[in-house]
């Protein structure tokens, strides 16, 4: 397993663009030392990500600084190439940095073995993709448990139970994923990622394939697993009323992250996307 890492605090590594509220999570005294409630989930310090080289380098990473705080959602916005799922996928030890480091929980992932990430990948992370990713030949209830039983792990049913409840699929367990709508695919997805008890589930545009009423059905779930359930949550989206679910929004411009809105409305995000020229 890798080392301890000195953990940065939410405080330390959160932006503080100008003209922008930024309310602080943060619960150490002044100087303190972070209290668990400042630790974030993940965080990314001085964050860079260069693909190619010479002339054809692409800077899509510029020095990111950013922390997501343990059971919050969090929304990842900014025009198309600004560099989030770049950011997401480092995040989430899907893709390696050029510079800086990625911290989550207590362990710092940049520098791992392949092994370690697939191993941080399979017991510390969820992902929930704009694709369901089902297998068509098994049942819900057979979707949701694949992964554990894949790294065999044992199913806590009490947890598993309780996850259902949640994501409202009681009475679907047993139905294929053709015999569901998009929404409850989704949500079968969501149940999957969360059974686990991931550190973080990242998101990338999970509503991207859904129309706007199974899209508040996922959201509303994914919200409500934050609440009820501690659950921390990083979701890349384009859409103002996705990100309105989140209880912050950070946004990417030119590969780095240049404003924030805690406590978003569909308007105030869209209003922060036209000042970005998004
Ligand atoms: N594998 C790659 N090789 C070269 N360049 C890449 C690669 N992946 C991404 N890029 C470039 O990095 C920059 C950031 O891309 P990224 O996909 O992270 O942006 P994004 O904000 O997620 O965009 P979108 O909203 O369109 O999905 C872009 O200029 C993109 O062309």
């Amino acid at each position: 397993m890798a080392g301890r890492a000195r953990i940065p605090s939410v405080e330390h590594v959160r932006p503080r663009p100008e003209g922008v509220a930024v309310t602080s999570t943060s619960t150490s005294p002044p100087g303190g030392a972070p209290t668990a409630a400042t630790v974030p989930a993940v965080a990314a310090v001085e964050v860079t990500k260069v693909y190619g080289s010479g002339d054809a380098a692409v800077h899509a990473l510029r020095g990111i600084s950013v922390g997501f705080a343990k059971g919050a959602f969090t929304a990842i916005m900014g025009p198309s190439g600004s560099g989030k799922s770049t950011l997401m996928h480092c995040l989430a030890g899907l893709d390696t940095v050029s510079g800086g480091r990625i911290v989550l929980g207590d362990a710092e992932i940049t520098g791992m073995s392949d092994r370690q990430l697939t191993m941080l990948r399979r017991d510390r992370v969820g992902f929930v993709f704009q694709a369901f990713n089902l297998l068509p030949t098994l049942t819900a209830e057979q979707n949701i448990l694949l992964p554990m039983e894949l790294a065999g792990r044992k199913v806590d049913r009490f947890w598993f139970n309780q996850v259902v409840d949640v994501v409202g699929l009681g009475d679907r367990l047993r139905h294929r994923p053709s015999e569901l709508s998009g929404g409850q695919q989704q949500r079968v997805a969501c149940a999957r990622a969360l059974v686990a008890r991931p550190d973080v589930i990242f998101a990338d545009e999970p509503t991207g394939n859904l129309d706007s009423r199974s899209g508040a059905e996922v959201l509303s779930f994914l919200r409500s697993s934050v609440r009820e359930m501690g659950q921390t949550i990083v979701m890349v989206t384009h859409d103002p009323v996705a990100a309105s679910y989140a209880d912050r929004v950070v946004f990417l411009r030119d590969g780095q992250i240049v404003s924030e809105i805690v406590q978003p409305t569909p308007d105030t995000v869209l209003d922060r996307l036209k000042s970005l020229g998004a």
